[in-house]
């Protein structure tokens, strides 16, 4: 076994001490200042999902840091909708520093023409709720003796700031079931299997959403942008 090596101490010097003082706050400074998240939804299953699902940012719903105002959702695609609910927020915004993040997202059931699509949120009337949703859908399906249908998922994600806009995507596939079973998730899930799966994502535990949603698949896109603006 060789000699032991001389521990070597580093000793401080007065310049190197002072300089570690001098930068100290100004380093805590610049770590404190994370970037923040504003999430530009009313939807307390997305905020839940989005909350728990970033980690790196401070996530706030828009609804937090001022009143929560009507967005008109007068686009004619999941894309024109996530832009028109991020541009709204960011227009509010006191810090333009924050990013804006959106989500205009929905179902849609091939065998139904691809209804409700964009239009999922309101597809029992324009004062529908969730479950007013959910029970159109289940009951449109039986009217036309259908069990069970392929169907699928889609999520646009905007992401709005002072270096730009972005938008991404992300889907998920499976049936639509003309019954509702479990109540984990929100809206639609009930009623939705996943490919791969045999349970609705009502009874299924959130990990799976948060695998593979179109949510989870657009927030991995989201995130690439996310890096690109830090
Ligand atoms: O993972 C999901 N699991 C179940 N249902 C889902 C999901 N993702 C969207 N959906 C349904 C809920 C709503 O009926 C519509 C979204 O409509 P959408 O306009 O994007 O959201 P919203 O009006 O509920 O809130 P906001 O516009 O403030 O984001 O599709
Ligand atoms: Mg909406």
């Amino acid at each position: 076994m060789g000699t032991p090596k001389r521990l070597r101490f580093f000793v401080p010097s007065a310049q190197s001490v002072a300089c570690g003082l001098f930068l100290k706050p100004f380093t805590c400074k610049v770590m404190e200042k994370r970037l923040r998240i504003i999430l530009a939804t009313s939807n307390h299953g997305k905020v839940k999902e989005f909350q728990s699902w970033i980690s790196e940012y401070e996530v706030v719903a828009y609804s937090d840091i001022m009143p929560s105002f009507e967005i008109d959702e007068t686009g004619t695609t999941f894309k024109d909708n996530a832009l028109i609910k991020a541009r709204a927020v960011y227009e509010k915004l006191e810090d333009k520093n924050d990013i804006v993040l959106s989500d205009d997202s929905g179902i849609s059931v091939p065998v139904l023409g691809g209804e409700p699509g964009i239009y999922s949120a309101r597809y029992a009337g324009v004062h529908a709720n969730a479950k007013d949703n959910l029970n159109k859908l289940i009951q449109t399906l039986k009217d036309k003796g259908i069990a069970k249908t392929p169907a699928f998922y889609t999520a646009a994600i905007a992401l709005v700031c002072a270096k730009g806009e972005f938008c991404v995507h992300g889907w998920m596939h499976g049936d639509a079931i003309a019954e509702a079973r479990g109540n984990n998730g929100f809206g639609y899930d009930p009623m939705f299997i996943p490919c791969g799966y045999t349970q609705t994502l009502g009874e299924l535990d959130e990990s799976v959403k948060k695998a593979f949603s179109h949510r989870a698949r657009a927030l991995e896109l989201a995130y690439i942008v996310l890096k690109s603006l830090k």
